[in-house]
C-alpha cells in the first residue's frame, strides 16, 4: 500500500499517517518530522542515514541532516515552504533508503504541483505506483486552532497563518492533479481521529 496524506497545518495529517502506518504495518515518511529533526540537530531518524544515501541520486547530497537543517531553518521559521529542489532531493534519497521497501505512507509531501510531478517520475523510476492520495478536509478555523494548540516549534500564530495561506495557494491545486488520476480520496477531517481513520479504511473497503 502506497499512500500520500494531504491537508493543511493542523488537519490531522500526522495523526492519520501514524494510525495508517500502524494499521498496515508500513513505514511513515514525514517531511515535517525529518526537517524538524534536521533543525534540532538530534541523531538522524532510525533507518535514515545520509552517509549511505544512494549515489545514483545525481542531485547534490547533503553531508548530514544538520546541513539540511541549516538550509531549511530560515524557511520553516517563517512558515514558508522549503524550496522544492531540497525537498524533492530529500524524498528521492529517503524512498531509496534500505528501510523503505515498496509500501509506505508519505505525509507532508507533496505540497506543490512540481513536487507531485517529481514524485510520479521517482515512482516510475522505482517501478512503484501511488495507490491513494488522502485529503483531510477541515475548515480553516479548525486548522488554525488545532495548530496553535500544539507545541511544535513552528506553531506561532503568524507562522501558522502563513502555512495555511500556502496550503490554499500551493497544495489545494494538487488535489485536482490526483483527482484527474482517480486516486484522490477526500475525508472530513473535522471529527475524532478514530472516526477519520474509520472513514479512510471504509473507503479502502477494509473491514
Ligand atoms: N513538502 C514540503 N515542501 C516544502 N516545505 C515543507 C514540506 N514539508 C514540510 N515542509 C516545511 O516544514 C514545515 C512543517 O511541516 P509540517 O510539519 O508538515 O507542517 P504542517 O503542520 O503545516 O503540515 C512546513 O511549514 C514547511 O516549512
Amino acid at each position: 500500500m502506497r499512500l500520500v496524506i494531504l491537508g493543511g497545518s493542523g488537519s490531522g495529517k500526522s495523526t492519520q499517517a501514524q494510525r495508517l502506518c500502524r494499521y498496515f504495518e508500513i513505514p511513515l515518511i514525514s517531511t515535517g518530522e525529518i526537517l524538524r529533526e534536521a533543525i534540532s540537530g538530534n541523531q538522524p531518524l532510525p533507518g535514515f542515514r545520509w552517509s549511505e544515501a544512494d549515489p545514483r541520486t545525481s542531485l547534490s547530497v547533503y553531508a548530514s541532516l544538520s546541513e539540511l537543517g541549516y538550509h531549511a531553518r530560515p524557511y520553516m521559521q517563517k512558515g514558508e515552504l522549503v524550496p522544492d529542489k531540497m525537498i524533492i532531493e530529500l524524498i528521492q534519497i529517503r524512498l531509496r533508503q534500505p528501510d523503505i521497501q515498496c509500501d509506505w505512507v508519505l505525509e507532508g509531501y507533496p505540497r506543490t504541483a512540481f513536487q507531485a510531478e517529481e514524485l510520479d517520475f521517482l515512482l516510475d523510476d522505482l517501478g512503484q505506483k501511488l495507490d491513494w492520495a488522502i485529503y483531510l478536509q477541515v475548515p480553516e478555523a479548525v486548522m488554525v486552532s488545532r495548530s496553535l494548540g500544539r507545541s511544535l516549534p513552528d506553531d506561532q500564530p503568524e507562522i501558522v497563518q502563513r502555512r495555511v495561506e500556502l496550503f490554499y495557494d500551493r497544495t489545494i491545486p494538487i488535489l485536482e492533479y490526483y483527482d484527474r488520476r482517480r486516486c484522490l480520496l477526500t475525508i472530513n477531517g473535522d471529527q475524532s481521529p478514530e472516526m477519520v481513520q474509520q472513514n479512510i479504511l471504509t473507503l479502502f473497503s477494509v473491514p
